[in-house]
């Protein structure tokens, strides 16, 4: 029942519909001729007006009165129509009108996009009150011309700017119009008068359509409008026919351009290249805001100066005549004892050693005179004499004898010399100098990791001050952040005042210098973490390693929103290496592993240190990873076989001296010395400087032994457990460093034990510096007790 209601309901209310105002093709038929018919009218009865129009004034009055005959050749309408459009109206400009009404009248019987039509009146009024205007200038003699509102208008604008404002008001809409409507520009008329100039250069009979170019195809565009007016199809979509208009391609060869004369020159239009959005983006920004700076933050940050560093007295090289004379005697005689006779000899006088160069008679072997170093060195009586045989690329053998007065280089003048200043590498080092007195500067970054070894006493803590130095001299703490490791505790410690400048540390750690051997193993894991990150950066930047990945940010093409940012280098210094694979053993080969195999592309560099170069200190993963290495001198040849795969290092004199390979030929080189109180100088200048609030903070590690809880699970024991129970319940000792000695261990893992035999109760809690209580007092108690647990 109520459906039906409903039914009915909605069937009697059509009424209360919105009405449709959309004409049918009927009615706009009917509408569009009536408006055709009325512009035809309209026009006649102008046109008639400007005959009958005189006649016709006295009937105006009496447009009611059916009698009264009008000259209008549409009669009295037409002449009332006319004379209030052209008399009272616009005057002659009128015309339009009817234009307008025909035209509208076409639209609608033919359904045309009315967007158009709108603009056609629009524009037509703005041309009729413009017009009309215009003709009120002539008014007192044809006021038909510009009507009684083109009149009055005019002589408005005239009461107020006059006649010439009058007119250059008028002169100002017109060129409005132009530009608006055609687009007319002031090239439009450049265009066309140096057009109109070539032609008529070119030949005058020519001088119809190129010279009026512009205007014709605004006149074509006109044409265009009401032709499509007219075309039915225009209605529809049509296709462009790429035959008539697209222009030849020049670079096609089978466009044939076909000129009428041969010496037509051809422009070659320079479209310059597209950019894509983020460089569009990225071009603004930089535009906008310059590169971005990542010094910034620290924007008046002050390199140390060089007179922080000391200058020393024995500085610069006094060659000593007689010396090199008896040298050179000495060496000559002893080859000659052994029938080695010498074509030539040269000396290079070094810092601390001199080369002599000798270049062998004919037939001379060069195993010979190598098995000849400790002779050599016997005649001369002297220590650190190396045979180089030959010198790679050269076709000589080398002899090094360490002068009598060795001078010391000093730091100042390795930083101060032109090749460290002037050089553009990303982590420039200034080792020393070569034995020709030259500066070595070497680029950490293209290293990428250095291994440096050394007996004690042999300046390697001098070595890494001199690197640490160098850099510190060069780059801007936003660009480079240190991660140092001193087991010693006193070497870097210095190095604490430049904290929030340049040092990385933990979240949670007090001291950025780490000293703890327990807290390397989180430090490397949380760079190992920091390594991850970088690369997950680097791949989503599309870039292959920190350079270019640091430079696209400064190009501001990289989105800090996105979780990029600005990358420092982070370097990486351990101190006593050995020390620390003592105690933590596999713990910490691991991480530095991995760092020395991928952190290269990332920025994260390592510089390792080692008293003891032992294979079990510097293993193979290790030494695969570090071709640049460092050897200072060495008690043995093994040690010297170690560290560089070559011998030599055991020849050192020791006080700077050192050996530098980066994985081909051994350099040898004076180490710059830079005293402690010299690095306290520049580590205070640095720090009394306004600093980032905090160090620079690596990730957060969460240590395996920092989830170590009591309840520990039976089955969760580590293999070696009942072992190191029987360890502990033998030596009645409950220390974890017993672990570690008996059964070979890291650190870590002797302490998971000892934390899993509390648990168990075999040892008692912690008990600070005194070794933990053993609560099994034999071995036979031990069985029993972990009988009793498993079931
Ligand atoms: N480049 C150098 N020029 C001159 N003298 C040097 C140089 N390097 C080191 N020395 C001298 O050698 C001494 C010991 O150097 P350094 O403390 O660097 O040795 P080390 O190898 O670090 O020893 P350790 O391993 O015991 O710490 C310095 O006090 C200094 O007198």
């Amino acid at each position: 029942m109520s459906k039906k209601k409903t039914k009915t309901k909605s069937s009697t209310t059509p009424k209360l519909k919105k009405p449709n105002l959309k004409l049918s093709s009927q009615q706009k038929f009917i509408f569009g001729s009536l408006l055709i018919i009325l512009g035809i009218l309209l026009c006649i009865s102008f046109l008639s007006f400007f005959f009958t129009g005189k006649a016709d004034q006295s009937t105006l009055t009496e447009l009611t009165t059916r009698t009264v005959k009008a000259e209008n050749w549409l009669n009295k309408l037409g002449a009332w129509v006319s004379d209030l459009f052209i008399t009272r109206g616009f005057g002659i400009a009128s015309f339009i009108f009817s234009g307008l009404l025909f035209i509208s009248g076409i639209y609608i019987t033919l359904d045309i996009n009315k967007a158009r039509l709108r603009k056609h009146w629009i524009w037509g009024t703005l041309i009729v009150i413009w017009l009309s205007i215009f003709f009120g200038f002539f008014a007192h003699k044809y006021d038909a011309l510009g009507g009684t509102i083109g009149f009055e208008m005019n002589t408005f604008f005239q009461d107020y700017i006059g006649i010439i404002g009058t007119s250059l008001l008028l002169l100002f809409g017109l060129i409005t119009y132009m530009a608006i409507r055609f687009g007319v520009t002031g090239h439009t008329f450049v265009n066309l008068f140096s057009k109109a100039k070539k032609d008529i250069k070119d030949d005058f009979a020519s001088d119809s359509d190129s010279g009026y170019a512009p205007l014709d195809n605004d006149l074509t565009a006109e044409a265009e409008d009401i032709k499509s007016a007219f075309d039915l199809s225009a209605t529809e979509v049509v296709e462009p026919t790429i035959k008539n208009y697209s222009t030849p391609k020049v670079a096609s060869n089978e466009v044939k351009i076909e000129t009428p004369e041969s010496d037509v020159a051809i422009e070659v239009e320079q479209i310059a290249e597209e950019e894509s959005e983020t460089d569009n983006l990225s071009n603004k920004l930089v535009e906008d805001f310059g590169q971005f700076d990542p010094t910034l933050e620290l924007s008046k940050y002050q390199f140390p100066p060089l007179d922080l560093l000391k200058k020393y007295d024995s500085e610069g090289i006094t060659i000593n005549q007689e010396e090199l004379e008896e040298n050179k005697n000495k060496i000559v005689e002893t080859l000659s004892n052994y029938s080695i006779g010498i074509s030539n000899i040269k000396a290079t006088i070094g810092p601390t050693v001199t080369l002599y160069e000798i270049v062998p008679n004919a037939g001379v072997r060069i195993s010979k005179i190598k098995n000849l170093e400790d002779d050599i060195a016997l005649s001369l009586a002297a220590l650190g004499i190396r045979i180089i045989a030959p010198i790679p690329g050269k076709g000589t053998i080398g002899i090094e004898v360490p002068n009598k007065n060795a001078t010391i280089v000093s730091m100042r003048s390795v930083i101060a010399s032109q090749k460290f200043q002037k050089s553009d590498m990303e982590l420039p080092i200034a080792f020393g100098k070569t034995i020709s007195n030259e500066t070595m500067v070497v680029d950490l970054a293209k290293m990428p990791h250095l291994l440096m070894a050394g007996a004690t006493g042999q300046g390697k803590s001098v070595g890494l001050n001199a690197v640490l130095t160098s850099l510190l001299y060069k780059k801007h703490p936003a660009e480079v952040k240190f991660v140092l490791v001193d087991p010693k505790k006193v070497e870097l410690t210095l190095f604490n005042k430049i904290e929030r400048h340049y040092l990385a540390k933990l979240p949670d750690s007090e001291e950025a210098i780490i000293t703890d051997n327990t807290k390397v193993i989180n430090t490397l894991n949380s760079l190992c973490i920091e390594m991850d990150n970088r690369y997950e950066m680097l791949k989503n930047a599309m870039c292959r390693n920190i350079k270019e990945y640091n430079e696209k940010f400064k190009a501001r093409k990289l989105n800090p929103n996105e979780g990029h940012q600005f990358l420092p280098y982070i370097v990486l210094v351990v101190d006593e290496f050995a020390d620390l694979i003592m105690t933590a053993g596999k713990e910490v080969e691991t991480p530095i592993a991995r760092l020395a195999q991928l952190a290269r592309a990332i920025g994260i560099h390592l510089i390792i240190a080692t008293q003891r170069p032992s294979v079990n200190v510097i293993t193979g993963i290790i030494k695969a990873n570090f071709p640049a290495r460092i050897a200072f001198r060495v008690t043995s040849k093994i040690d010297s076989r170690t560290i560089l795969d070559n011998s030599g290092a055991d020849q050192l004199i020791g006080r700077g001296d050192m050996l530098f390979t980066q994985g081909n030929e051994l350099t040898r080189i004076q180490c710059a010395f830079v005293d402690t109180p010299e690095v306290e100088k520049v580590t205070e200048f640095i720090g009394s400087q306004k600093a980032y609030p905090d160090a620079y903070l690596l990730p957060e590690y969460v240590g395996e032994e920092n989830g170590t809880s009591l309840d520990i699970d039976i089955a969760d024991r580590d293999k070696l457990f009942r072992e190191a129970a029987e360890v502990i319940v033998t030596a009645q000792q409950g220390s974890a460093s017993l672990l570690q000695r008996k059964l070979k261990l890291g650190y870590n893992r002797a302490g998971r034990l000892i934390d899993q035999l509390e648990a168990a109760g075999i040892v008692g809690p912690f008990e600070g510096s005194k070794a933990r209580q053993v609560l099994v007092s034999d071995l036979v108690a031990l069985d029993q007790l972990l009988a009793n647990e498993g079931q």
